[in-house]
């Protein structure tokens, strides 16, 4: 019998499908649109960002400490004349970058507890400073400058060891690099920076560490043909060591966010409210100033276990997985603030995972009577001989999950579009993490949830209301 709707969207299938195999993409987006999303991606839901490198040395004003510097930020040019001598470069920030506490299981133990599924590494931000020895950027990575670690290469082995999935985020430009600047001269009608720097360093970053995610930024001054983005994902896509695993977002250059790619980040922080046709990624800061680490962050600039958890649940009901970023220190370590929030976030999954990891959007996203209570259901199991393109609407579903985001007054919820759903007898309810059934009655419409004493309940900041046959 269905008992409801699941939608499984045609872009959130597995890749093993039969016609997969004999499939080579050519390098134009109409033809890599085509390619389905590998399905580790949208059970993982969950991921953690890490923006970490030289600016995390001076840890002031954001990651984009020698741009805004050289752009003539006033309270960048007080630091530095009363803190460093005259002369002093960004550049001299990088012997002083030592990680010395970086101890990279440590690390794992952290992300393992937060319940995320993948990590997503700055392997070189908009410095051009690489956290791995790349074979083009001579004295300006951190094998040669500063900690002397291929940092990439002991974090991607740390996180798989855990069995969590391991990504790099990668800037195309540079803000300073001498041949990318030339480039930027001549309107880009030349390609030295694209050629010489740009694909050697991509192919060695995915031959050498074999990402599941390619994060893609630092797009936005050219068009996709500067940067040959097509050519690349379609080696990516058909002959890369990563070809079944690997996903893309969406930053490859002017006009493409939130057009093509495995996934879309569209902008900073995402987060439309609604059911999306194609799969996205919220990426957020808990600082929510910067993204790398900022030795003046106070409390009141991170963001709260509940607006993390609002995140979680709203990114997750339209149909989009979940990026929190945290920027370790200088030194390697990970600031108390960021850890107890990540810990908070593995403490709700532990009770309430099961309405996250591997779900689907529901027919609803968010309820029309009560819009802290967004919805998600477990998925059918997957047919791999039928990717469909179309959502799929009758499907049997195993349950349907309602997250709610306040304790309601007198402890009774009421929801609205889960009536229609609902049948006296064939139904129950259950809190997650509390044993037993609750009672509920539909009434003029409307579902009335008899909630227990809140005193009594295990979960924080956010609850789960399990709806399922009897
Ligand atoms: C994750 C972040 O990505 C970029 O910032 C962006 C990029 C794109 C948009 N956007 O499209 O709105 C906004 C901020 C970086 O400049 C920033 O430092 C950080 O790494």
């Amino acid at each position: 019998m269905n008992i409801s709707y699941c939608l499984i969207r045609g872009d959130v299938t597995v890749h093993n499908s039969p016609y997969y195999k004999s499939i080579k993409f050519s390098p134009d987006w109409k033809d890599l649109d085509t390619r389905q999303l590998p399905r580790w991606y949208d059970e993982a839901k969950l991921g953690i960002f890490l923006h970490w490198g030289v600016y995390s040395v001076p840890g002031f004003s954001s990651e984009w400490f020698w741009n805004n510097w050289k752009g003539g930020d006033k309270n960048i040019e007080k630091f530095m004349t009363q803190h460093y001598s005259p002369g002093f470069t960004y550049q001299d920030f990088a012997p002083m970058f030592k990680a010395e506490f970086f101890d990279s299981s440590k690390w794992t133990e952290l992300f393992l507890k937060s319940g995320a599924r993948y990590v997503v590494l700055t392997s070189k931000h908009h410095d051009g400073y690489t956290l791995f020895p790349s074979e083009c950027s001579f004295s300006w990575n951190s094998y040669e400058v500063g900690p002397k670690l291929d940092i990439v290469g002991q974090l991607s082995k740390a996180v798989r060891e855990v069995g969590l999935k391991f990504g790099v985020y990668h800037s195309l430009y540079e803000w300073y690099n001498p041949i990318y600047v030339e480039d930027k001269k001549n309107n880009f009608s030349t390609h030295y920076y694209a050629d010489t720097k740009l694909w050697p360093d991509l192919k060695q970053l995915i031959n050498d560490y074999k990402p599941s995610v390619l994060w893609s930024d630092g797009d936005w001054e050219a068009y996709d043909t500067y940067w040959k983005s097509t050519d690349f994902i379609a080696w990516l896509y058909n002959e890369s060591p990563v070809k079944d695993e690997i996903v893309v977002n969406d930053r490859w250059g002017i006009g493409i966010p939130c057009k093509h790619g495995d996934f879309y980040n569209c902008v900073d922080r995402y987060n439309p409210g609604e059911l999306q046709k194609h799969k996205w990624e919220n990426a957020f800061t808990i600082d929510k100033k910067s993204w790398g680490f900022r030795k003046t962050m106070s409390l009141n600039d991170t963001m709260t276990t509940r607006e993390i958890l609002y995140q979680v649940a709203s990114t997750v009901s339209c149909g989009g997985n979940v990026l929190i970023n945290i920027g370790p220190t200088q030194e390697g370590t990970i600031a108390p603030i960021f850890e107890e929030r990540l810990i908070d976030l593995g403490n709700w999954l532990k009770i309430n995972g099961e309405a996250i990891y591997s779900t689907s959007p529901w027919l609803y996203q968010k309820d029309s009577l009560n819009s802290d209570v967004w919805y998600t259901c477990a998925k059918t199991p997957y047919n791999s001989q039928h990717p469909t393109a179309k959502p799929r609407v009758d499907d049997d579903i195993s349950g349907i999950f309602a997250i709610f985001l306040s304790w309601p007054s007198s402890s009774l919820l009421q929801l609205k579009d889960v009536v229609s759903h609902l049948q006296t007898g064939i139904y129950k309810i259950e809190l997650l993490g509390n044993k037993g059934v609750v009672n509920w009655k539909i009434e003029s419409g409307v579902v009335n949830i008899e909630l227990p004493d809140k005193a009594a309940v295990v979960s924080e900041y956010a609850w789960v209301l399990k709806i399922s046959i009897n």
